[in-house]
């Protein structure tokens, strides 16, 4: 499609430059201030003392034109710093972090020259095509320059101990592009954008997350094993400063997939889940919706969804959810795709017009018509509510 829309040349020239583009950090980094507990201009505060405390930092702090609770730092870059002998070749995963201002920790060490000490000047590159052999004591593949630092570690300690290696690795002094490190930097105040809180009962599926969002270079993403009806820490009587259970009003956003009975499912020959079971989802899912109304910020999102047909879980739920707790409004949704919702459980048709209900069954024929068949209505059964917390 660019070959059409732009000639064979102008095509080969934006893809480069895309590339380009894509291999330098943003010109900013943006982070989120938590504005739950500290009023934004609290927070730009104390991000300036910190800044400047720290060595030769600018201490430019912008905060966005649109966004209310972001404050923006510039990053500046590439800067002129000579490559030395004394190489350290980082994963490419370390190198992009590096990349935005972060040290090297030793788990994104892959080599290091052969008789590094404590204390050494070293440059640091990544490992672009991923085949650099971990302990390997040189590397003559492709490799990117990310600046020079100071080892915190003799080689036989990343390489030579038992156990998962841990710690910082190597402090970067000179690198390519300076922006400040922000781990354990005002952990209460601050976050780099958009993380993502995975929480799943089951582990071998907790993993799958955990092994998809490596696989799709999502660091973003934070997988526990956990009941998720135990997730809020006050009911536990126990803080975690990373991990679960959370403190109330802590989420943004919270997407409720809800365990449900599946009868959305296509295609489905035979049904394991016997009436009783069937019956059981109801309350396991209020008590799952409670758990995430009570962790959403207010102003926050909360979307409820299953892949089932049954009233009990869909409709009925939401009108539940409506006069259990009476901070929650239903939301318009983009885009809606979707029937609208169900009669028979008492919501409004403004109510229900605001629900997407996907039920193939009302375009489905048996030996196919003479249309195409369409992805918005030949989809399995789904049903989604949106709800804001006020
Ligand atoms: C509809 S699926 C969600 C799938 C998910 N959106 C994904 O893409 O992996 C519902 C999930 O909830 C998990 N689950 C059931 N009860 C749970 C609980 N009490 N706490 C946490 N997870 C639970 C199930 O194991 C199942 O994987």
């Amino acid at each position: 499609m660019v070959v059409s829309e732009f000639g064979a040349s102008e095509a080969d020239q934006c893809f480069k430059a895309l590339l380009s583009c894509l291999s330098h950090p943003p010109l900013f980094t943006c982070l989120r201030a938590n504005t739950h507990i500290y009023t934004l201009q609290e927070t730009h505060h104390s991000l300036l003392q910190h800044l400047e405390q720290m060595k030769g930092r600018s201490p430019a702090v912008l905060t966005h034109p649109q966004l209310p609770d972001v404050l923006l730092l510039p990053v500046s870059g590439p800067r002129r710093v000579s490559p030395l002998d004394s190489e350290v070749i980082v994963d490419s995963q370390c190198g992009s972090a590096v990349l935005r201002g972060a040290h090297v920790f030793n788990p994104g060490i892959l080599s290091t020259p052969k008789f590094m000490k404590v204390g050494d000047v070293v440059s640091v590159f990544s490992d672009v095509e991923g085949k650099c052999t971990r302990g390997a004591k040189e590397f003559r593949g492709k490799k990117v320059f990310l600046g020079n630092g100071v080892s915190e570690v003799d080689r036989a300690q990343i390489f030579c101990s038992e156990g998962p290696v841990k710690g910082l690795g190597i402090r970067m002094t000179e690198p390519l592009y300076q922006s400040p490190s922000f781990d354990g930097v005002l952990k209460d105040q601050l976050f780099l954008q958009g993380s993502v809180v995975a929480l799943e009962k089951v582990r071998s599926k907790m993993e799958k997350i955990k092994e998809n969002a490596k696989m799709l270079k999502l660091d973003c993403i934070k997988a526990y094993c956990i009941n998720s009806i135990n997730a809020v820490s006050s009911d536990i009587r126990q803080e975690n400063t990373e991990g679960p259970p959370f403190p109330e009003e802590s989420f943004d956003r919270v997407l409720l997939d809800a365990p449900c009975s599946s009868l959305g499912q296509r295609p489905m020959m035979s049904y394991g889940y016997s009436l009783k079971e069937v019956c059981s989802y109801q309350l396991l899912q209020r008590k799952l919706f409670t758990t995430a109304v009570r962790l959403l910020k207010s102003g926050g999102v909360l979307v409820y969804s299953t892949c089932t047909v049954t009233l009990a879980e869909n409709e009925e739920q939401v009108s539940w959810a409506l006069q259990t707790f009476p901070c929650l409004t239903l939301e318009p949704q983009v885009p809606h795709l979707g029937s609208e919702g169900m009669l028979g459980a008492g919501l409004s048709h403004e109510q229900r017009r605001l629900l997407q209900r996907f039920r193939p069954e009302l375009s489905w024929k048996a030996e196919g018509g003479t249309q195409p068949p369409d992805a918005n209505t030949d989809t399995i059964g789904f049903f989604i509510a949106k709800f804001s917390k006020r």
